[in-house]
């Protein structure tokens, strides 16, 4: 019969002695790095890295560790994890040349994103679009691009009566408002821009805390394929609602959008340079990928708040019902109504949509409170814990209370809470879409 065979005793030891030698070097070297838990040699601190809400476990070590800056390794990637306000504002605003890289895992590479600017690194091509972008969907916030955020919330309206599946319908509105405002698209015409609609949004910004944290060579064909899909939509998103816009631009039949507009406004579609056309396709798809998805979990978290808070809900009705007198509210409304405007924010508080924000990468070495930041370290800012502070929101964070933004007599915002801006990110990245982010959201809750 086959035993295993004794293991030599000197082997043993020796081989206990190299790993406590390694974990003990392995210190030594992390101690130029914020604290963090120690790791193991070569894997580091890969089995370390939380895999179920990992901004909680963040927010846990930060106080363990009695710092705002922490830090794991795990092969191939050094991670910062930033828990503290003050310290993201020092980085990523203050020292904004260096922190305002993207990560580029290579499952992305293989969607080839680097056409959206939400994934280039600062530059000059990244600093073109972003500009591209403000211009066209700032010059445009008012007139008539808000008509199609009220039509898109109307027509959720009017599905919701006979809804079964009340996320696909929050799903569907988010990615029609997105539509709508970019491309002038509109329910009811058929083919495959129609059926972009029920595409689900590609779940990048959640995805990628996830994703960053595998190191290219990781094995999984379950993400090439994936990634084939993903570039297979990507190319379509970007593609089929800008060549329709073109073509009903020269029927002379487009509906007023930021893509007709900015069509109309060359002299010849034609004739302009196809890198200038391909360069606004990519702008517009970056607002879909950016905005639907983020519009969406909004949604849900808001009818999350409404169903565990049913006196929320109440209070906001009656408040709604005595202020609008019957009509029903729209984009105007926005900024007029502070406890809606309070609910607005908690939710943005609560469960903010991306936990861990979309990482900055340094793009070169760097020293902070004394650590040393590597060229190419993953910066997380953990938007969960900052909008989860007791000094900075007041107690209960975990519980919905959308009073805590106001004044004690409820009348007015109080001024002396922090606001909710570190949920749309920071420094030169922060999320161009906010604005029309808030009112979207705005819109479609007090519908
Ligand atoms: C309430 C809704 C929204 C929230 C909470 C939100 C949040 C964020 C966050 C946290 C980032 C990362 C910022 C950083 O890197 O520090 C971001 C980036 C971005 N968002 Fe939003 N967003 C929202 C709506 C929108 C909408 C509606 C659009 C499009 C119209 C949009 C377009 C973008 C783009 C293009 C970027 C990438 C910016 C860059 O990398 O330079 N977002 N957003």
């Amino acid at each position: 019969m086959y035993s295993l065979p004794t293991p030599n005793p000197l082997a043993v030891v020796l081989l206990l002695g190299l790993l406590a030698f390694s974990r003990f070097y392995l210190y030594q070297r992390k101690t130029s790095l914020p604290p963090g838990p120690r790791g193991w040699p070569i894997i580091g601190n890969l089995l370390d890295v939380p895999l179920m809400h990992p901004w909680k476990v963040y927010d846990r070590w930060a106080k363990q560790y009695d710092s705002g800056i922490l830090s794991l390794r795990i092969p191939g990637a050094t991670l910062i994890i930033l828990n503290d306000l003050n310290i993201v504002q020092d980085l990523f605003s203050k020292r904004a040349l260096i922190y305002s890289d993207r990560a580029h895992p290579s499952v992305l590479n293989m969607m080839d994103v680097s056409r959206l600017f939400v994934f280039q690194d600062y530059g000059e091509k990244w600093k073109h679009y972003r500009m591209v972008f403000k211009h066209q969907f700032e010059a445009n916030k008012d007139v008539p691009s808000r008509i199609h955020e009220l039509a898109a919330t109307r027509r959720l309206l009017g599905r919701l009566v006979k809804a079964e599946n009340h996320e696909k319908e929050l799903r569907l509105t988010a990615a029609d408002a997105i539509l709508s405002i970019t491309y002038g698209i509109q329910a009811g015409w058929s083919g495959s821009i129609r059926k972009m609609r029920n595409v689900e949004p590609l779940n990048l910004v959640d995805a990628l805390p996830l994703l960053n944290m595998l190191p290219s060579w990781f094995p999984g064909a379950q993400f090439k394929e994936k990634a084939t899909r993903g570039k297979k939509l990507v190319d379509q998103v970007l593609q089929t609602p800008f060549e329709y816009v073109k073509a009903e631009v020269a029927k002379g039949t487009a509906v007023s959008s930021v893509a007709s507009l900015f069509l109309a406004s060359l002299e010849d579609v034609d004739s302009a340079s196809q890198k200038e056309l391909d360069d606004f396709q990519n702008i517009l798809g970056t607002a879909y990928l950016g905005g639907a998805d983020t519009t969406v979990s909004q949604l849900c978290s808001f009818t999350l708040a409404m169903l565990l808070y049913p006196n929320v809900q109440r209070k906001a009705q009656a408040i709604l019902d005595s202020t609008i007198n019957g009509r029903l509210p729209n984009f105007t409304d926005y900024g007029k109504i502070p406890y809606i405007d309070a609910i607005v924010n908690e939710i943005l508080r609560w469960n903010p949509m991306t936990p861990l924000g979309v990482f900055h990468v340094l793009n070169r070495d760097d020293t902070y409170k004394g650590y040393t930041l590597p060229k190419g370290a993953i910066c997380m800012p953990n938007i969960w814990a900052i909008l989860h502070d007791e000094q900075r929101y007041g107690p209960h964070v975990n519980e919905f209370i959308p009073e805590r933004f106001l004044t004690e007599d409820g009348g007015k915002m109080n001024p002396d809470i922090s606001d909710v801006d570190a949920a749309f990110g920071f420094g030169r990245r922060v999320c161009p879409g906010r604005g029309r982010g808030l009112v979207l959201v705005f819109s479609e809750y007090v519908d």
